[in-house]
């Protein structure tokens, strides 16, 4: 696939030509410097940036294929994102912020959403806002979010990038049992090639394809 962006009259291509197959249950790590095209590639393949060329096929289904309504509810079901900055709803508190996904989805799962907040290990801090939660606490909520409808593809972008050593290895514990728990596809973003030694296969993103791809295991 190609994707670039046009900054004025310029057009700036970021991934060239990349093409990937990530099989069921599989747990993938993209590394790579700053700005190699690591978010714009997972963007892509969650169905939130159209390619120019090439498509994105998630359990048989070309994502860019379908229209607008059918895409969002096709990742509303199918697909669990954890951005790089949390990107929880202030003025929500956590089980409010949980319940997003169904809602969107025209549910009222309030039980779930506790169950995810509880698997997370924060049922005590339901009510609390972001800002009254650490950073590991709003990371913690952000999976929660993710994984509320059980997605069976979940994308991760630096999801341990602002917490510390202690709480980065937490999270990815979390992360990694929950996945493999339920079977989940799970592919993260990371700049820390340590972290990366933990899934199947660590790739490696420069200049925006990719240059590495071993299985780690
Ligand atoms: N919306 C945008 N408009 C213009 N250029 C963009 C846009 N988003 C990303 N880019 C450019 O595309 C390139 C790849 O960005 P991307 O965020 O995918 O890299 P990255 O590998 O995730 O970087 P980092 O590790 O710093 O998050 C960068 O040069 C960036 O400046």
């Amino acid at each position: 696939m190609h994707r670039s962006y046009r900054i004025g009259k310029k057009s700036i291509e970021v991934l060239h030509g990349i093409e990937l197959h990530i099989a069921r249950g599989e747990r993938v790590f993209l590394c790579g410097p700053s700005g190699a095209g690591k978010t714009t590639l997972l963007y892509t393949l969650a169905g939130l940036e159209r390619p120019e060329q090439g498509s994105v096929s998630i359990d048989g289904t070309d994502l860019y294929s379908l229209g607008p309504k059918k895409q969002a509810a096709f990742r509303n079901a199918k697909i669990g994102y954890i951005f790089q900055n949390y990107m929880l709803l202030p003025e929500l508190t956590a089980v409010e912020n949980v319940l997003v996904p169904g809602a969107i989805g025209g549910r009222d799962e309030h039980q779930a959403a506790m169950a995810a907040l509880k698997r997370v290990g924060l049922a005590d801090r339901a009510e609390h806002l972001p800002a009254e939660l650490s950073g590991g606490e709003q990371q913690r909520v952000a999976i929660a979010r993710a994984l509320v409808n059980h997605p069976p593809v979940l994308f991760a972008d630096e999801p341990t990038g602002n917490l510390d050593s202690r709480n980065s290895s937490e999270v990815m514990d979390l992360l990694m049992g929950l996945a493999t728990e339920s079977g989940t596809t799970l592919v993260v973003v990371t700049h820390d090639e340590h972290l990366a030694e933990r899934g199947d296969r660590k790739l490696i993103i420069q200049d925006g394809s990719i240059t590495d791809g071993s299985a780690v295991k």
